[in-house]
């Protein structure tokens, strides 16, 4: 696979500007401000349950629309814009839980997710080229998303029903990465899975932010998770940015302690 870089010499990033999203009554983020520089990265955002995690990654991908203030791709305003235009613009996610097609194989999963778009390569020549999924583009890149992910060859003509769960992150994990994303974000990759899984999951996000040069973003609840393989944490609490910084900053933080403190996130000490 070629690599022909969407942000050669030039940092993509993804910035908020004071974002707020409301919902009926509910203030789900306030005056939100962080920005995201691709590189060869892995950073976390966590917070209590109900902080507003999810509603920012909604945001970030286009699912919800900010009440206030900008969403910045690249310098552009992407305010507003559908999920598909800031997709193609190298943003791709995995979600809360895991979703497949149920009645699709994982190969085929990944499959129709490979060929909706023509990837880093294309979209840096800022066009879509007809007839590349017909010309093996996106069979090689399904293909090289699984060997990634190291879905074994086996599983990869199974329905989703008939994997485990940990096959079924790596799928999912699989049809992100397959439109070569300049950033990934995971919503939750780890839940669910064991001591050894979360392991390999750990060298896997290691080795994507190495080899695809790929700046991932990870929400979780797994604290140690979190600390052992971010290099830069955020926190969220009651949708306001509460602490930024390395692991043991944020680890150090009293407002922080204070946030878990309040919630039932045994797990926050660890
Ligand atoms: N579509 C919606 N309609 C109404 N309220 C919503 C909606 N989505 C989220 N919220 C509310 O916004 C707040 C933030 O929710 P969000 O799911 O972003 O938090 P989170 O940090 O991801 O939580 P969790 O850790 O439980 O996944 C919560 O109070 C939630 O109830």
């Amino acid at each position: 696979m070629t690599h022909t870089h969407l942000h050669d010499g030039q940092a993509h990033a993804l910035a908020l500007e004071n974002l707020s999203v409301v919902f009926g009554g509910v203030r789900a983020l306030s005056d939100v401000s962080l920005g995201i520089h691709a590189g060869r990265g892995i950073e976390a955002i966590i917070g209590p349950n109900g902080a507003g995690k999810t509603t920012l990654f909604n945001v970030l991908t286009g699912v919800v629309a900010p009440t206030g203030g900008r969403l910045m791709i690249d310098g552009q305003d992407m305010t507003g814009r559908r999920q598909d235009h800031i997709f193609r613009r190298g943003i791709s996610r995995t979600f809360q839980g895991v979703r497949l097609f149920a009645h699709l194989t994982a190969e085929q999963n990944v499959a129709i997710a490979a060929r909706s778009v023509t990837g880093r390569a294309a979209r840096a020549q800022g066009r879509f080229a007809p007839g590349w999924f017909e010309g093996g583009q996106g069979r090689d890149r399904t293909l090289a998303a699984l060997d990634r992910v190291g879905l074994p060859a086996a599983s990869r003509r199974r329905l989703p029903s008939q994997l485990t769960l940990w096959e079924r992150r790596m799928v999912e994990i699989a049809r992100a990465i397959s439109s070569e994303p300049a950033v990934l974000l995971l919503d939750e990759p780890a839940a669910g899975l064991n001591t050894a899984e979360k392991a390999r999951l750990r060298d896997l996000l290691a080795r994507l932010a190495g080899d695809l040069d790929c700046h991932l973003v990870v929400v979780e609840h797994d604290m140690s998770f979190v600390m052992s393989i971010a290099s830069r944490v955020r926190v969220l609490n009651f949708g306001r940015l509460l602490a930024d910084g390395t692991p043991a900053e944020v680890q150090a933080d009293s407002q922080v302690r204070e946030a878990y403190l309040g919630t039932s996130h045994e797990e926050a000490g660890a």
